[in-house]
């Protein structure tokens, strides 16, 4: 926040003073309060957000409401909806939503309505799925595509590959793979199960200069070439890119490049062409779901009071844990193991968007900016990580992700498990459990009293520990489109209360700079003299370890 922004200065001293009034005694909060889950949970059709969990009073939340006017919110929210050039670093708009309106919406940029392109390439894409569905765009050799391989990192990666697991009940085109990682174990172990002649290669990067993506496209195109001959790579290869001119020199297929445009940031981008692989794994009808789920949060970020606007209502809750309580992580913990890399996709959307040091007008933050995003699904984090969770001496709070109904209902019988699971571990985290409870608990047992004092400290959970739920009827495609659209919506939230810009990410530019300049010194062409001791003992190490080998 800048120090000069007096009104967002002041909401945040009164929220901080307020601290005093919030329950400390969660318990008893619930106790004192029949109404307290009415009061603080809220829904927009089959999704529900209860926060009841968390230490907030009526009071925290008209003060949490004060502040998001005070940062003026809504008009920042407007701004990014119209197409204002709010990501200032690098002069760009943050048009992401056009990707999901409906037919008949305009959305102006610079004067220019960017419907029409947005349209053509949305049926360009439901075009040649529809071919590699069906086998209209076979191989080279004439037989049907049998396996799609994304090439492409981050934005070009993340989000296709949690939607295309995330929707495998539609799944009923080729198989999705996706390959990622530079480390050439990546696109080897993935290619060793594949045929070329029906597998389909999609090169998904915005900037098209990605090293990583650049350097395995030009794996694949090789493992094509060897098999089919150089004149088959146009029937194996499509693109996704915003540079379309850097595409045509790939030698890739001109009806085979799906563009978009720079005012899509590139973890934003699974609404544009960087979807075509989920396109072609659940089909057009279904990809086209999505994105009318994702349009109707849009509709309902846009039009919902803020405290009645669940994208507002995480934002704050997530700003007033960061901020306020000083909780440095927060955990994601989808009880749907569809959802099992919703928070590797997280992690880019919250931390490359909102783990900014300096405000947008490149003053020094004033507050923490965010959190450290992190999960697994559940039940699997209760085996692993939960035991930190309930009593470590870090507070993480935790959202929880659950669906009301499968879609196995001869297997309803591990979905109501699974639900009781999640249920459990919120009101545990939340109740805790006394060391007059634990010792209560195993003298019942008819554990010796000696034992009992022994152990009974090692049983006891502090509780009061907040936990969010974001509880829907099911996961297909249109509730996925609202739930990361949702998230979307959370981390620009957070990123006006913080007073940066969410969607510039210059963090990574340097670690990309020193690794090109690496790249002799570690292949043996350039010494490391110019580099530090520690890195040029590793390379050093590196040389000996390769010479021993
Ligand atoms: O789609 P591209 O241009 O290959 O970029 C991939 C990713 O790299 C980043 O620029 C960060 O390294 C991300 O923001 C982006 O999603």
């Amino acid at each position: 926040m800048a120090v000069t922004d007096a009104p967002l200065h002041s909401a945040l001293t009164a929220l901080r003073d307020d601290q005093a009034d919030t329950p400390k005694n969660m318990r008893e909060a619930f106790k004192a309060d029949p109404q307290r889950f009415a009061k603080f949970s809220l829904t927009d059709g089959d999704l529900l957000l209860d926060w009841s969990k968390c230490a907030v009073t009526a009071d925290t939340m008209a003060l949490l409401d004060k502040l998001a006017h005070a940062a003026r919110l809504p008009e920042r929210r407007d701004g990014m909806f119209s197409g204002k050039k709010i990501n200032v670093t690098e002069g760009r708009a943050v048009l992401h939503t056009a990707l999901r309106d409906g037919p008949g919406d305009t959305v102006l940029l610079d004067g220019k309505d960017v419907m029409g392109d947005v349209r053509a390439v949305l049926d360009a894409m439901a075009a040649f799925a529809d071919a590699v569905r069906s086998g209209a765009a076979p191989g080279a050799t004439g037989k049907k595509i049998t396996d799609i391989v994304n090439i492409g990192i981050g934005g070009s990666d993340l989000g296709p590959a949690m939607a295309t697991l995330a929707l495998a009940p539609y799944h009923d085109g080729p198989r999705a793979h996706y390959v990622s990682n530079v480390d050439g174990a990546h696109i080897h172990d993935t290619l060793k199960g594949l045929e070329p002649e029906t597998t389909l290669f999609i090169i998904a990067s915005k900037t098209f200069t990605t090293i990583e993506t650049m350097t395995n496209a030009e794996t694949a195109r090789k493992w094509v070439e060897k098999a089919l001959g150089k004149e088959a790579v146009s029937k194996h290869f499509a693109a996704v890119s915003t540079a379309l001119d850097k595409v045509a020199s790939f030698g890739i297929a001109p009806e085979r490049v799906f563009g978009f445009w720079d005012w899509v940031g590139g973890r934003y981008s699974l609404w544009s062409a960087i979807g075509l692989p989920i396109m072609i794994a659940v089909g057009p009808k279904n990809f086209r779901d999505f994105l009318a789920g994702a349009h109707e949060m849009d509709q309902h970020f846009k039009t919902a009071p803020l405290l009645k606007n669940i994208p507002v209502v995480m934002g704050l809750i997530g700003y007033f844990h960061r901020v306020v309580c000083g909780y440095p992580a927060r955990a994601v913990i989808p009880y749907d193991q569809r959802l099992s890399r919703l928070p590797a996709y997280l992690q880019q959307l919250d931390m490359e968007s909102n783990g900014k040091q300096v405000t947008v007008n490149g003053l020094r933050v004033t507050t923490p900016t965010g959190p450290l995003v992190w999960g697994e699904p559940g039940t699997n984090g209760q085996h692993a990580f939960f035991q930190l969770l309930h009593q470590g001496t870090d507070i993480i709070p935790v959202e929880f992700l659950a669906a009301a109904e499968g879609h196995e209902p001869e297997l309803r019988h591990h979905h109501d498990l699974l639900l009781a699971n999640c249920l459990a571990q919120s009101e545990a985290l939340m109740k805790g459990r006394t060391l007059e409870e634990a010792r209560r608990q195993m003298l019942t047992k008819g554990m010796p009293v000696e034992e009992v004092d022994r152990v009974a400290p090692h049983r006891v959970f502090p509780g009061n520990r907040p936990s969010v739920t974001l509880l829907y009827r099911k996961l297909d495609p249109h509730m996925l489109g609202r739930l990361i659209a949702l998230y979307e919506h959370r981390v620009f939230v957070e990123g006006v209360l913080y007073g940066i810009n969410s969607f510039d990410q210059w963090g990574v530019e340097l670690g990309k700079e020193l690794a090109t300049g690496l790249l002799p010194v570690v292949e043996g062409t350039e010494d490391a003299a110019r580099n530090d001791a520690s890195t040029a003992g590793l390379v050093r190490h590196i040389h000996q370890l390769r010479a021993a080998g």
